[in-house]
């Protein structure tokens, strides 16, 4: 029964006029409005536009293309239409056109039962659904999915795009073409019986948008339902009542079903010669080679009959022949869901092997982001570390210049440089040991500027300081590195030297004497004149300890000073005073 709805969608023609052609598009575009309303005005028209030749634009020319395959298919060339419509598709660059032809052709390939190519098409068409905006594409587009897969026995699929034609366009002869594909999967699905509210709208709303061939169809679908119910009657009362529509429509499917279900009825009713009659009528209206679902009903009914009337030879060959039609149909619905499951197994594989693809894409850019994330971690480290060590190796460095400043600070006199006294003497405290135990000789000379705070007076606090690094560097220049050198306080000096003896002292003490006094000082062109006195005393005079070598030293001191100043004066054992 389902057949019935298959092209179901010729329509008889009416004779009219065909206008000028003035605006080609416009002329395509109202050509196709009439494609299942007035088939022959439709063919007409084309044939006019091939025959004037308008000037086309690219767009038209693919429309033309597209309308032709169009035409080639409803006068069942489906072989013609298959190049143009796969040109249109690959070529036209326009999806709504290419989506149209890909419905057409889908629907071509079904009727020639190639139903794998179908299917595939139907697969596409199902992805590319939501970009149709175009609502009479889409309409188009449902309509022949809601078909196919009512075909593949997908009857939920065909019930779900029939409600969405309904939503698309709402008009009554859409509302006709939507509740037409509904009954069809609705009975396909066996959810329908004579009194469901669906198939008195499908017949009302297609009688209502003048749909004769549609509006039959749903009534045969009623006519069959009455006889699965077991009530024959109902079946012949409305068959007889839409007999002159069926004559009228001229379509010969219908006429078929309506020949089968006659004879289904009669036999029903227990009348045999009638069911047979209408069962031969049945056979009659076919070609040879036929096979469908009416004819394997017409001879199922007259196998029966010649079966009950001890006809055994006829009831043998009505058999075989029902087997074999039982057999096609079975066989064409067997091929259908195979076709149907098989590109659904492909597109399945197909998606496995994507999602596949895309995990490992996914687990490379997961990967891929954790090594990018490691080594930016890893370079974080690697900063942290280096600013780190850095800070460190600052702190360390920080840290050992203060010792180093704080260790110089406590040894060293601010001004000079030289040790400051209090070093000086715990290091001379240490030298003197030493040369007590090696039985060396040491010298300590204590040297003190003279007039110094004149110096000061004069020429400044500032001057006084110069003054006091000049005579260092002078007594600097006269010593060794393992002599000690050391300010006591103020202007007054001391020095240890080491390995000395007391004539040896002598000598070294006169010499920084007479070079102070020779190395005046500079000051804007004018020297200021600098001397020193000293007082010395030695260990192979005065013995090694400390104190008392002090004390010699600054009496020796004190006596230069009283002699006149810049002179040396040791203390010695025997005489008191020696002056250098
Ligand atoms: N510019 C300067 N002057 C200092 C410093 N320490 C001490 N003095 C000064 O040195 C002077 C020492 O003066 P005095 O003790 O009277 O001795 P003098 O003037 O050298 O006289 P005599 O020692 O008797 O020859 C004082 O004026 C101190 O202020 C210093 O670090 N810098």
């Amino acid at each position: 029964m389902t057949a019935l709805f298959f092209c179901a969608l010729m329509q008889a023609s009416h004779a009219s006029k065909t206008p000028e052609i003035t605006d080609a598009g416009a002329f395509l575009d109202q050509t196709e409005s009439l494609r299942i309303k007035d088939h022959r005005h439709f063919a007409e028209r084309l044939a006019q536009i091939h025959r004037e030749s308008p000037a086309l634009t690219m767009a038209e020319q693919w429309h033309l293309r597209y309308l032709d395959a169009l035409e080639s298919s409803l006068e069942g060339n489906y072989a013609a239409a298959e190049k143009p419509l796969h040109e249109v598709i690959d070529h036209s660059g326009d999806p709504m056109l290419a989506a149209k032809a890909s419905a057409l052709l889908m629907n071509n390939l079904a009727v020639e039962r190639r139903y794998e190519d179908a299917f595939k098409l139907a697969q596409q068409l199902t992805i590319d659904l939501p970009r149709i905006q175009d609502k009479t594409v889409r309409l188009q587009v449902l309509s022949y999915l809601s078909q196919m897969l009512n075909l593949a026995g997908q009857t939920d699929l065909a019930i779900k795009y029939a409600h969405m034609m309904e939503d698309t366009v709402p008009s009554v002869t859409n509302s006709c073409y939507a509740r037409s594909k509904l009954v069809a999967a609705l009975y396909n699905a066996k959810r329908l019986t004579s009194s469901s509210p669906e198939l008195k709208q499908v017949i009302n709303t297609c009688e209502a948008a003048g749909q004769p061939i549609l509006t039959t169809t749903g009534q045969l679908i009623l006519g069959t339902l009455f006889l699965e119910e077991h009530q024959p009657a109902k079946t012949l009362s409305l068959l007889d009542r839409i007999a002159p529509a069926i004559r009228l429509n001229q379509y010969y499917p219908h006429a078929l079903s309506a020949q089968a279900q006659r004879a289904q009825a009669y036999e029903q009713l227990g009348e045999d010669e009638y069911a047979r009659k209408a069962a031969l009528a049945a056979l009659a209206m076919a070609s040879p080679n036929d096979i469908s679902d009416y004819l394997k009903d017409a001879y199922e009914v007259l196998y029966r009959v010649a079966k009950r009337h001890d006809d055994t030879a006829s009831a043998l060959v009505y058999y075989e022949h029902y087997v074999a039609q039982n057999k096609g149909s079975l066989d064409d619905a067997a091929a259908q869901a195979l076709a149907y499951q098989t590109v659904q197994q492909r597109v399945l594989t197909r998606k496995l092997e994507t999602e596949e693809l895309s995990k490992q894409n996914s687990v490379l850019k997961l990967q891929q982001a954790l090594d990018a994330k490691a080594a930016e971690a890893s370079r974080l480290y690697i900063t942290l570390l280096i600013i780190l060590l850095a800070a460190i190796a600052f702190w360390l460095f920080r840290t050992l210049h203060s010792q180093k400043r704080f260790k110089r600070m406590a040894i060293r006199d601010g001004l000079t440089g030289i040790f400051n006294h209090q070093h000086f003497i715990s290091e001379a405290g240490r030298v003197l040991r030493l040369m007590e135990k090696r039985r060396g000789h040491a010298c300590l000379m204590s040297i003190d500027l003279d007039h110094f705070k004149q110096v000061n007076d004069t020429h400044g606090h500032v001057m006084g300081d110069a003054v006091l690094k000049h005579a260092v560097a002078i007594c600097q220049q006269h010593l060794r590195p393992v002599d000690l050198f050391g300010r006591l306080g103020g202007e007054e000096f001391g020095i240890l030297l080491h390995e000395c003896c007391h004539n040896q002292g002598m000598d070294i003490a006169n010499q920084i004497r007479l070079a102070i006094e020779a190395s005046p000082m500079e000051k804007d062109g004018s020297a200021i004149s600098i001397s020193a006195s000293v007082g010395l005393a030695a260990t192979d005079t005065s013995g090694y300890e400390l104190l008392r070598l002090c004390t010699e030293a600054d009496a020796a001191l004190y006596r230069a000073k009283r002699a006149g100043r810049n002179r040396v004066i040791a203390d010695t054992e025997s005489d008191g005073l020696l002056e250098a």
